[in-house]
């Protein structure tokens, strides 16, 4: 099965990270997911982490809008945030209400410190850096999950319960989302570094943000697992 295109900055990036990207995609807690074996407890446990994780994501992504240089980019990072707030965390709210935690629990959930560290790495790579550093950073969130949520609709056990889970990243508006953000990318990358970018002495800085990023991501997956 190939993955789905989300530009061609994206699939450089990816290409320079291979393993951390397969640890990432491929996961344990993601392979829970596809046949239904994950315990719900754990996937309570990451939920409530992820909704505290989305709110700083947005706040990474509203940074988006402070550092962006074309109006271009300023519409993709505000329809980001729009997506994450009023989209996306509806599936963290309605799942968590049904176990019987309140949204103003969402809210107040202390942090792991593994969704603290990647949440804050990814904004103090907008706040140190400029854009492309704050989007590279943001990268491996937004097409892991789209690369996640493609394969595990077409792999999935019939009966799995986190059909919904899957069906969120798998939907078409998500996946449109994630298209324009990476055409976004690209036009931004190309903009700022020209269009051979991954010749330029960059190009190595922004590879380490999202590889680091990813990693990051890996460390969320198994905090998913242990932390139930
Ligand atoms: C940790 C994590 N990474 C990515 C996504 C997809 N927005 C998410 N909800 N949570």
């Amino acid at each position: 099965m190939s993955a789905p295109e989300y530009g061609r900055v994206f699939a450089k990036l990816r290409e320079g990270c291979p393993t951390p990207w397969a640890a990432y995609t491929q996961h344990a807690f993601v392979e829970g997911l596809r046949d239904g074996t994950l315990p719900r407890a754990s996937f309570l446990h990451y939920l409530v982490q992820d909704y505290v994780f989305l709110v700083h994501f947005a706040r990474a992504w509203s940074l988006g809008v402070v550092k962006a240089e074309t109006l271009d980019e300023m519409k993709i990072c505000a329809r980001t945030v729009d997506a994450l707030v009023n989209h996306e965390m509806s599936l963290h709210v309605k799942t968590c209400a049904a176990a019987g935690i309140s949204e103003a629990a969402l809210f107040a959930a202390k942090e792991d410190v593994e969704n603290l560290a990647y949440t804050r790495y990814v904004l103090d790579a907008g706040v140190q850096g400029d854009f492309l550093d704050l989007i590279a950073a943001l990268a491996p969130c937004c097409f892991g999950y789209g690369e996640i949520g493609l394969r595990l609709a077409q792999t999935a056990v019939p009966d799995t319960p986190y059909a919904e889970w899957i069906a969120t990243y798998a939907d078409d508006d998500y996946q449109q989302v994630m298209a324009d953000v990476g055409a976004m990318f690209d036009g931004a990358v190309v903009r700022r570094l020209g269009d051979a970018f991954d010749t330029t002495p960059r190009w190595a800085h922004l590879q380490t943000r999202f590889t680091t990023a990813t990693e990051l991501e890996v460390g969320f997956w198994d905090m998913g697992l242990c932390g139930a």
